[in-house]
């Protein structure tokens, strides 16, 4: 497939006031962040490029299909989603939690193929949680939790992955282990979004930057192009210096105020 060609794309998305007139187009082989204020909408707009909510005008086009129209197993097989909040008090083991995201690949009895079981075996490897995978959800720390959220989309294996703020609760060393994760992942052909408030480290991991202001993108494109002094100060209301750190070579961004 030409690379070039927008695999997920909204068209004039609009919602309930939250997003207005918000049009994207994202190809595979890239890894996106979307970043914002509080409240910006990223996690909307996430929510309607997985389908799970609806605009309430313009449209959603998986390569050249309505979203909307993909049934959600036929969905499940294209992408994978992973809320900003994974859920606490559910009864479910690790295991089960990272198996359910291989619900599209169940057989008629509802049991697991050998390759489901090895995504799943893979997934609880990357994300180090092995050792978890027979005890419950609920008794994982919050960062632990977060990281059998992702193992589930991975596990998933769909080529689209969708991340509300996946490294929010993660120390250092995930947020840094997952974001160079995803960015391979990107790099090997997947289309990967990422909601982030982390702008050092978006800089730094994401092909490509989407800011979101009051609904609407005010920038798209390469980090530097998208994150300026200028910008910051409209989105954000803080005066900050961007710079190019001269020894490890990143966009650093040092609040002024
Ligand atoms: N279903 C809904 N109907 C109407 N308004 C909504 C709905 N869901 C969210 N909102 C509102 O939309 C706005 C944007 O919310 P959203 O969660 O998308 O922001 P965000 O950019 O992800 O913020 P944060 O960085 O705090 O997670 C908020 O003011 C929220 O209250």
């Amino acid at each position: 497939m030409d690379k070039s060609f927008p695999e997920l794309r909204l068209e004039q998305v609009s919602f309930r006031g939250v997003l207005r007139d918000v049009s994207l187009g994202w190809a595979p082989g890239h890894l996106i962040g979307l970043i914002g204020p509080n409240g910006a909408g990223k996690s909307t707009l996430l929510r309607i490029a997985a389908g799970i909510a609806h605009p309430t005008s313009g449209a959603v086009y998986l390569r050249d299909k309505l979203l909307r129209d993909i049934p959600p197993r036929h969905r499940a097989k294209e992408m994978a989603y992973l809320p900003q909040h994974v859920p606490e008090n559910v009864m479910f083991t690790v295991e089960q939690y990272v198996e359910m995201g291989r619900f599209a690949y169940r057989t008629a009895w509802g049991s697991l193929d050998r390759e489901s079981r090895e995504a799943v075996r893979q997934a609880l490897n990357t994300l180090n949680l092995s050792r978890y995978r027979d005890v419950r959800l609920e008794r994982l720390s919050g960062g632990e939790r977060q990281r059998a959220g992702i193992a589930r989309c991975i596990a998933q294996g769909s080529r689209i992955i969708l991340l509300d703020e996946p490294i929010s609760n993660l120390d250092l060393y995930y947020q840094v282990d997952i974001l160079k994760r995803l960015q391979l992942l990107a790099h090997q052909g997947y289309l990967i979004v990422v909601a982030i408030h982390n702008l050092e480290l978006a800089a730094r991991y994401c092909d490509t930057l989407v800011l979101l202001h009051n609904g609407q993108v005010y920038a798209h494109g390469s980090p530097p192009e998208v994150l300026t002094e200028q910008a910051l100060l409209d989105v954000f209301r803080v005066p900050v210096k961007i710079y190019t750190d001269p020894h490890a070579g990143y966009l650093r961004v040092s609040h002024l105020s």
